[in-house]
């Protein structure tokens, strides 16, 4: 079966979704778009064999040609429609964050679960990446023994002057590692501060950047994550797990490592695109898999609600300066298979 998908936002990443569904990827294509700028829409669909236009997300999920749906718009359109593909009882597939507040992912949550049926995939690619299914594989064998700590660094070589917000820098960066520690130590965490070093001057006036946000396990593991929005070498995404026998760390990504005249150097990504090429192809396959067989995969619903509930408090800690705790629900039974 072709599972014939309709794309929802056709920005950096819905192209770039476009692209691989259209040639990297098998069992897909891309039957309809729709954007809020009507002209990207067009243009995209241009580049498409046969593929349609919709003035709207919600005119796009009715479609009838239309099996499942894919969402990259801006977060805080997502929330509608998420809703309306579970309505129309659609698969979807949701980029990251699944939307921007507790709120509104705990109505998602209700609607799936009155649908009865799991239809809803979060875009947390990072744990499709082989390198840090390296470090998990690490955590889970025991081979550094007991975690302790955690370690990451998210640099962007720049974030737009206009437009992104310190609070961004949360919900929009740091939830792709409050959604990985999770994943990575296969518990929640409990509690959250944020502290803000020395601003850098290569941000805007109003960003706060660079951040530490310091997460608490349940079981103790503390985890510190580094974002720089600004770091301008490149796009460089770092993480070590401490044990009490030995750490595991995300390798380098260099392709080629040269050595000469006394010296070594290796590249660094430009972006989050060629970082994590590989690992969106995979996250998408999986989708396509599931969703042409009957399925479902992936993080669910219940990640993207608990990644934002983390996300919140993060946003209240940075607010009050102080260390939030975070509750959460009770987990529906609903995704105990996760
Ligand atoms: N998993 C990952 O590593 C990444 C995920 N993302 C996520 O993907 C989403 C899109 O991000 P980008 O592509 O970077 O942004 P973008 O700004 O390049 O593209 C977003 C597109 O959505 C359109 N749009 C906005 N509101 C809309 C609405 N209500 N209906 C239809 N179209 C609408 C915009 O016109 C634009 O073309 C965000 O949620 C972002 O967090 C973005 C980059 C990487
Ligand atoms: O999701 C992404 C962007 O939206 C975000 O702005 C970047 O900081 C992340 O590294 C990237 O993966």
């Amino acid at each position: 079966m072709t599972v014939r998908v309709g794309v929802i936002g056709v920005g950096m990443i819905g192209q770039d979704h476009i692209r691989r569904l259209t040639h990297v990827l098998s069992g897909s294509q891309v039957v309809a778009v729709t954007d809020v700028d009507p002209t990207r829409a067009q243009e995209v669909a241009d580049g498409l064999q046969g593929a349609r236009v919709h003035a709207t997300g919600q005119e796009l999920i009715r479609d009838d040609d239309v099996d499942a749906v894919l969402v990259a718009s801006w977060g805080a359109t997502h929330e509608e429609y998420v809703l309306a593909a579970i309505e129309a009882g659609k698969p979807v597939f949701c980029e990251k964050p699944l939307a921007t507040t507790e709120e509104a992912c705990q109505r998602i949550l209700d609607a799936e679960v009155a649908s009865g049926r799991r239809l809803v995939m979060v875009g947390f690619m990072r744990r499709y990446d082989a390198s840090y299914q390296g470090v998990k594989s690490a955590v889970d064998d025991g081979a550094i023994g007991t975690p302790l700590l955690m370690h990451c660094a998210h640099r962007n070589p720049s974030v737009p002057p206009y437009g992104f917000t310190t609070e961004m820098m949360i919900t929009d960066s740091a939830i792709h590692e409050i959604d990985l520690v999770r994943w990575m130590f296969g518990e929640e965490v409990v509690a959250a501060t944020v502290l803000k070093p020395r601003r850098s001057s290569k941000g805007s006036d109003d960003l706060h950047d660079p951040l530490i946000v310091l997460l608490e396990m349940g079981s103790g593991v503390l985890v510190d994550v580094e974002l720089s929005l600004n770091i301008g070498y490149g796009y460089d995404i770092r993480g070590e797990v401490v044990g009490e026998s030995g750490t595991a760390s995300l390798a380098e990504t260099a392709a080629a490592m040269v050595k000469s005249d006394g010296r070594f150097s290796g590249g660094v990504p430009a972006d989050w695109r060629e970082r994590f090429i590989r690992a969106y192809d995979v996250e998408l396959q999986d989708w396509i898999d599931a969703v042409a067989t009957g399925g479902f995969t992936g993080p669910s619903a219940w990640d993207g609600y608990a990644a934002a509930v983390v996300s919140d408090a993060c946003l209240e800690a940075l607010r009050t300066g102080t260390r939030t705790v975070v509750s959460q629900r009770e987990r529906p039974d609903f995704y105990t298979k996760s």
